[in-house]
């Protein structure tokens, strides 16, 4: 990159009073469409992530994850809009020219190769000299050391997932995007890489994207979480905040069971079909508001108009999953499992902290 690149491709700074220096990649105004009679694959798609953040895209099959993803690797052009990386602009530059990092579902690893020698073939930017040493210490870093000599058919799914993040990781990428890395493992796998990985991003302080349809996935690994609908990213924020305070019905049940409640905001209170929730006094007018089943609880009642019937019960091992009945509306509340209500009786249901506004 030449210093002309860098000052045509810097994001401009409109505030001094913002440090951009941090900022590892930004994507401003992302459009794509496939066809022309398509709908927008990616609409309007914003976002910063910081040196050493992990994003996590999250949304259901086809919202556009995937093909935000491959914008950012450079296999796909975005219509319009603009990528930086880095303060460079890398919006027209091919994948090969963007330091970027991927690891493919399937891993992709060379079958011909040993471990030592696919993690050394990305170092071909490394000196010659330097190779056998740096490759070694992210063997060691990975765990892998051992098992340096071996074929990659050899290894199990996690080993062959490690692999595959030492190759990625060796070439020293700027950005490592992972696309749905996790789905090839079994459970108990998944969730022990999972945890792996994260140590590992945050001590190497690798600003990572990651592609999941998975809500437990990103809410655990993930510093943000970008919610994604029908190719707009919906809320992005911190994974406390996209559960406990979710933009609207969209995110809020994506991200776990939930009870929309409707009522009227007036000086800061609504009355709900559950009772009064507080709210900012500035809200008037119809609110729609999203408790999660968790933040309710459930106390025994005699057969009356305000109380509701248990219609299912579902054992989770540390507490049940209840489905009730009022009015003709159902909620689902989560009680600890010695608040044991036999199907069909009849329960009060009171709101133990207060839910969220949604925007619609
Ligand atoms: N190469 C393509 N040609 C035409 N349409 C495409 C192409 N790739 C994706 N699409 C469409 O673009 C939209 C977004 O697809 P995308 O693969 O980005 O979604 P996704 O969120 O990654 O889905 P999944 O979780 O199923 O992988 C979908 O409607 C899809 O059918």
């Amino acid at each position: 990159m030449n210093s002309q690149q860098m000052v045509t491709g810097a994001i401009q700074i409109e505030d001094p009073a913002i440090d951009t220096r941090d900022i590892q990649i930004q994507a401003l105004h992302l459009n794509k469409r496939y066809r022309r009679d398509d709908a927008l694959a990616v609409n309007d798609l914003s976002f910063t992530l910081h040196k050493g953040e992990i994003l996590a895209l999250l949304g259901p099959s086809g919202c556009g994850k995937t093909t935000t993803l491959r914008m950012i690797a450079g296999f796909e052009q975005a219509d319009s809009g603009q990528i930086f990386l880095q303060g460079r602009e890398v919006t027209h530059l091919t994948p090969q020219q963007r330091k970027i990092g991927i690891v493919f579902q399937d891993y992709a690893l060379f079958p011909h190769m040993t471990i030592e020698q696919n993690v050394m073939f990305a170092m071909r930017d490394t000196p010659k000299g330097e190779r056998a040493d740096k490759a070694t210490s992210w063997l060691e870093l990975m765990r892998l050391d051992t098992l340096r000599q071996r074929y990659p058919n050899e290894l199990s799914g996690g080993q062959q997932q490690r692999v595959a993040l030492a190759r990625t990781l060796a070439a020293e990428p700027e950005l490592v995007l992972l696309d749905e890395p996790f789905s090839n493992l079994d459970a108990s796998l998944r969730e022990s890489t999972r945890n792996e990985m994260r140590a590992l991003f945050k001590r190497s302080g690798t600003t990572v994207i990651l592609v999941t349809h998975d809500q437990a996935e990103a809410l655990t690994f993930a510093d943000k979480v970008g919610v994604m609908n029908q190719g707009f990213l919906v809320q992005t924020d911190t994974p406390q905040q996209v559960y406990q305070h979710p933009a609207n019905a969209f995110v809020a049940r994506f991200l776990g069971h939930t009870n929309l409640l409707y009522g009227d905001a007036l000086d800061g209170f609504v009355n709900t079909p559950l009772g009064q929730l507080q709210v900012e006094k500035s809200l008037q007018g119809q609110v729609q508001m999203s408790v999660r089943p968790e933040d309710l609880h459930l106390s025994p009642a005699p057969r009356c108009d305000a109380a509701a019937r248990v219609i299912s019960r579902e054992f989770r091992g540390h507490d049940y999953f209840y489905t009730l009945e009022r009015d003709g509306v159902q909620y689902c509340v989560i009680a600890p499992r010695h608040q044991n209500f036999e199907v069909g009786s009849w329960v009060n249901i009171n709101v133990l902290r207060g839910g969220s506004v949604l925007s619609g």
